[in-house]
């Protein structure tokens, strides 16, 4: 008998589980809108072309493979904090950011758990309900307790902000507020700049420290600054907070395992010591971070010509997800002879369309359509192309009634 008995066969990821069902499907007409990651008209991956001159640009220079410090690429902390908060914020000429390179955005949130589980004992954390599936793993294995404020609204399809507030307010003083800095996961559904006001109002009041999670910046409106409004906002009442950051989608970089945790602080000395404890949990976790990601972002950042073509390109990987999502919109309307109003398919922003399809409904877009998505009714328009829309709102009409 073997001495690994006892551990028991763990069920798929709710998310990256879709993706391996897809692979293992054989229909022709078969769609993947799973995993958030962003694929051409042509449904194929895309390798940003100024990652490609960037990785070219350093295979001339023939740089050194030696371990990064700790902390990560200092070229690469540098740049992200300032795409964060503007180059030109106060906070950085202060000194009072502490960035860390991180495993990408899975791996700063994580980082950040452990900082918490270390230094605030009993603080709790809240979560958007929904959320994106990790965050629930990434703080149960930190062992930091959480719980979640309302946020998601089934009978409007829209934001329960009366619920979020009251959820927020009613936690206990000094609790880590999780938020979606932009393109909130899995709903499509973000604040108001007013609407963010109120949530900072309550925040502070209740002494809060704020959490951003920042995966999709640039990526959700195609503008940089604009999907960081938020963070900057609370930012700029002078709160603390921490933000996790992913280049995963706006850079195109996933595998390369490209992010940071920041944590602005009051002041240069607290930002010091925080970076010493986050570095002090990091080596014993993978000692420190994987270099080429971290000097593709710093060649596209620190190069004004890659920069300028970077945020074209993401203005194009916006443009092609808002096309998309207007098509299949239209298409939904066209076929559709009820009364239901779909403008919430509009409404939503970044990777992710909330279609409001219940756990069976969306079993039905797989085992019929061979349409595969995440079971909370989320479908990753990422995925989709034009030419597909006709069919996926066949399927999804069809799994509606
Ligand atoms: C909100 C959010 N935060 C963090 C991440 C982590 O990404 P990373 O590659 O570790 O930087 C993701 C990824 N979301 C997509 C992929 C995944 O589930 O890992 C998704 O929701 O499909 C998020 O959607």
């Amino acid at each position: 008998v073997s001495r690994f008995e006892s551990i028991t066969m763990a069920p798929p990821d709710p998310i990256l589980g879709v993706s391996e069902a897809f692979r293992a499907d054989t229909h022709e007409m078969k769609l993947n809108l799973g995993v958030g990651a962003y694929r051409t008209e042509e449904l194929r991956p895309y390798v940003l072309s100024v990652v490609k001159k960037a990785e070219n640009l350093m295979l001339e220079r023939g740089e050194f493979k030696e371990y990064l410090p700790i902390e990560g690429l200092a070229a690469f902390n540098k740049a992200t904090a300032e795409l964060l908060l503007g180059a030109d914020n106060p906070i950085i000429k202060q000194q009072r950011i502490a960035t860390v390179q991180g495993l990408s955005g899975t791996g700063s949130l994580r980082l950040a758990a452990a900082l918490i589980e270390r230094y605030f004992p009993g603080a709790k954390v809240l979560i958007s309900s929904p959320t994106w599936g990790n965050h629930k793993n990434i703080f149960n294995d930190a062992r930091v307790p959480w719980s979640e404020y309302r946020y998601y609204d089934p009978k409007t399809v829209g934001l329960d902000f009366d619920g979020m507030i009251s959820d927020i307010k009613a936690a206990p003083e000094g609790s880590f507020i999780l938020l979606h800095g932009c393109a909130h996961n899995p709903t499509g559904i973000d604040p108001t700049p007013e609407q963010w006001e109120v949530i900072a109002d309550v925040i502070q009041e209740k002494n809060h420290i704020p959490f951003f999670d920042v995966a999709y910046q640039g990526f959700a409106s195609g503008s940089l600054d604009a999907d960081a409004s938020s963070v900057r906002l609370f930012a700029a009442r002078g709160m603390e907070l921490l933000v996790a950051q992913s280049y995963s989608k706006n850079l195109g970089l996933y595998a390369e395992r490209i992010g940071a945790i920041n944590v602005v602080c009051s002041s240069a000395d607290a930002a010091a010591r925080v970076k010493s404890q986050l570095k002090r949990i990091a080596r014993p976790m993978y000692s420190n971070p994987p270099i080429h990601g971290a000097r593709i972002v710093a060649n596209v950042v620190g190069d004004p010509a890659l920069f300028n073509e970077w945020k074209e390109e993401m203005e194009l990987m916006a443009g092609r997800i808002k096309s998309v999502r207007q098509k299949l919109y239209d298409s939904i309307c066209a076929k559709d002879k009820s009364e239901k109003d779909w403008s919430y398919i509009l409404k939503q922003i970044g990777m992710f369309s909330f279609t409001g399809l219940n756990r069976a409904q969306s079993d039905n877009m797989t085992d019929k359509w061979h349409v595969y998505m995440t079971k909370d009714g989320r479908i990753s328009l990422a995925g989709l192309s034009a030419a597909k829309c006709e069919y996926l709102a066949d399927a999804i009409i069809d799994s509606f009634y």
